[in-house]
């Protein structure tokens, strides 16, 4: 593959300015039936969301993906947001009681507005199974399929049925997938990610290695509809995460979802982790997003998303950060 590059390596070409305030800029996006505030969804994993934080996205107009860890709650979890008039979005596996699941909303009619099929390794027969069960039991539902690395997979889950689905194999935070097994689109995410949606015929969503807010902007360029984003929304007041303190510092633990803190064994450990540090409210890292991304699209010389998808770019030979943190 020639052009392989991180997003470290790319810089957008400024285009000329067309709205008088960034504040005229539109960075909502529409997936599925339903538009949303940001292109950006917080990781569906337990030290990321919770019911709390999923009610609060739904309540305020992002889009959520509930994680599948604690299984036994989800069916009272779309009760519970159905009867508030919000959407549902919830993640399943593979296993055999995941068929049963399904097949127990659907018997309720209990229809989830969007249900995320969250496995590590998303090419296979396993995934295309559920995602033909899904649509044969709750054709109204929106299937996001994931995670994949590679076109042919984009493909073969599209033609199965899914409707959207999820790139990025290793590139996470608390990933160790690319060391322990060689595999993965870490170190060059970006460019697989251009790959991919040059291939897909729907909406594909950017999942892992976003480190900055203008790396929301980079995979909206390279083909993304929305981006998943798992540790710059760890370290938040209200994340699920257990709180310490360290030298009168505060950090929030943040751990991978093929963790052994996440497995409770040492068994196909594919995840760490790690602690960051403390920063707020979620609603300020949100606020922030939002105008970072009004001011990405007045960069692009446009007035919403879509302008993104056009500018130019360059691939710079140094790190742009040149040696700096990034605050
Ligand atoms: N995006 C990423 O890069 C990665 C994400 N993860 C996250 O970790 C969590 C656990 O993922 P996962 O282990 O898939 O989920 P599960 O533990 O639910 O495994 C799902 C099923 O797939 C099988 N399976 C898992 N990996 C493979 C593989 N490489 N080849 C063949 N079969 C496989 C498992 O069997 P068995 O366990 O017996 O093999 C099991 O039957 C998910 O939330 C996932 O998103 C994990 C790694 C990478
Ligand atoms: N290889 C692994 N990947 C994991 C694990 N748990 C979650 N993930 C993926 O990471 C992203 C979040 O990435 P970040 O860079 O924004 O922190 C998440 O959405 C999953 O796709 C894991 O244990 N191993």
């Amino acid at each position: 593959m020639e052009n392989v590059f991180d997003y470290e390596d790319i810089q957008l070409i400024p285009a000329k300015c067309v709205v008088n305030s960034r504040s005229a800029c539109d960075p909502s996006v529409k997936l599925g039936n339903h538009t949303f505030k940001l292109p950006v969804v917080p990781a569906n994993m337990q030290t990321i969301i919770d019911e709390t934080i999923a009610t609060q996205l739904a309540q305020e107009g992002y889009f959520y993906v509930m994680h599948r860890f604690e299984p036994e709650t989800r069916l009272s979890f779309v009760e519970k947001m159905h009867a508030q008039g919000l959407i549902a979005s919830i993640s399943v596996g593979v296993k055999p009681e995941e068929y049963e699941f399904v097949q127990m909303l659907a018997a309720k009619e209990l229809v989830p507005e969007y249900i995320t099929i969250d496995i590590a390794h998303g090419h296979s027969t396993a995934v295309i199974d559920m995602i033909q069960h899904i649509k044969q039991q709750l054709p109204e539902t929106f299937v996001i399929a994931g995670n994949v690395g590679t076109p042919e997979a984009v493909r073969e889950l599209e033609n199965a049925g899914a409707d959207a689905t999820k790139v990025g194999i290793g590139p996470g935070k608390v990933c160790i997938t690319k060391i322990k097994t060689g595999f993965g689109t870490g170190g060059w995410q970006l460019a697989a990610l251009r790959w991919c949606a040059k291939a897909a015929s729907k909406p594909v969503i950017a999942d892992g290695g976003i480190r900055t807010h203008g790396d929301i902007a980079k995979s909206i360029r390279f083909g993304a509809t929305m981006v998943m984003i798992g540790s710059l929304f760890a370290g938040h007041e209200e994340s699920p995460g257990e709180t310490v303190e360290r030298d009168g510092k505060l950090y929030k633990e943040y751990f991978g979802s093929a963790s052994e803190f996440q497995k409770g064994e040492k068994k196909n450990v594919e995840g760490k982790k790690m602690y960051v540090e403390h920063k707020g409210a979620l609603q300020d890292t949100l606020t922030e997003m939002e105008q970072d991304l009004q001011s990405a699209i007045s960069y692009a010389g446009g007035s919403d998303l879509d302008s993104i998808r056009h500018v130019d770019y360059v691939i710079v030979k140094n790190s742009i950060f040149n040696g700096d943190k990034v605050y």
